[in-house]
């Protein structure tokens, strides 16, 4: 995966970009993870400060897929730590892309996975199981549908409303 170069798919669907079927994310994310190009499916997950849905998400087959958690920007606490992202790798995520922060930097640099988040923090999260899973999440400046397809590489990320061919 992560054939595609997120800047060429943005200079051949230019109309995509003008009406919103192509999306690029703001430039709010730091990289982690070993794979800083990956891509997939995306599910999307809704949570604020509690990381018990993310658990639950990341211990089921992943499929390729890619998860957004959407922890409503908050840098309080991590919402995703080393863990979880074996976890993920193991399960075949593609990767995670947090909107809100992680920790065990070091031991998830060295996953064969993609992940990014806004920062990390060491402080652990709430573990009350609340949130939404499969809901329209508003993150980096973009609605993002679950089920739409993610495209990170180095440049950045874009979400596209459907699959992107080569
Ligand atoms: O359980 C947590 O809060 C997350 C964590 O530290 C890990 O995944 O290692």
């Amino acid at each position: 995966m992560g054939s595609l170069a997120t800047a060429d798919v943005c200079d051949s669907n230019a109309a995509s970009v003008v009406n919103g079927d192509l999306r690029v994310l703001h430039s709010i994310f730091q990289a982690y993870g070993q794979n800083q190009s990956f891509s997939g499916p995306i599910m999307t997950l809704k949570v604020f400060e509690d990381n018990v849905l993310v658990r639950e998400l990341l211990e089921t087959k992943g499929e390729g897929r890619v998860l957004i958690v959407d922890g409503g920007g908050s840098r309080r606490c991590a919402l995703v730590g080393g863990n979880l992202v074996q976890l993920a790798q193991n399960n075949g995520w593609a990767g995670i892309v947090v909107n809100g922060c992680i920790r065990d930097v070091d031991e998830i640099n060295g996953c064969h996975i993609g992940v990014r988040a806004l920062g990390s923090n060491p402080l652990k999260s709430n573990k009350k199981g609340v949130g939404e899973r499969n809901c329209p999440v508003y993150i980096a400046g973009h609605w993002v549908r679950d089920a739409e397809w993610l495209y990170a590489d180095s440049d950045g990320i874009i979400v596209s409303k459907s699959e992107l061919s080569a």
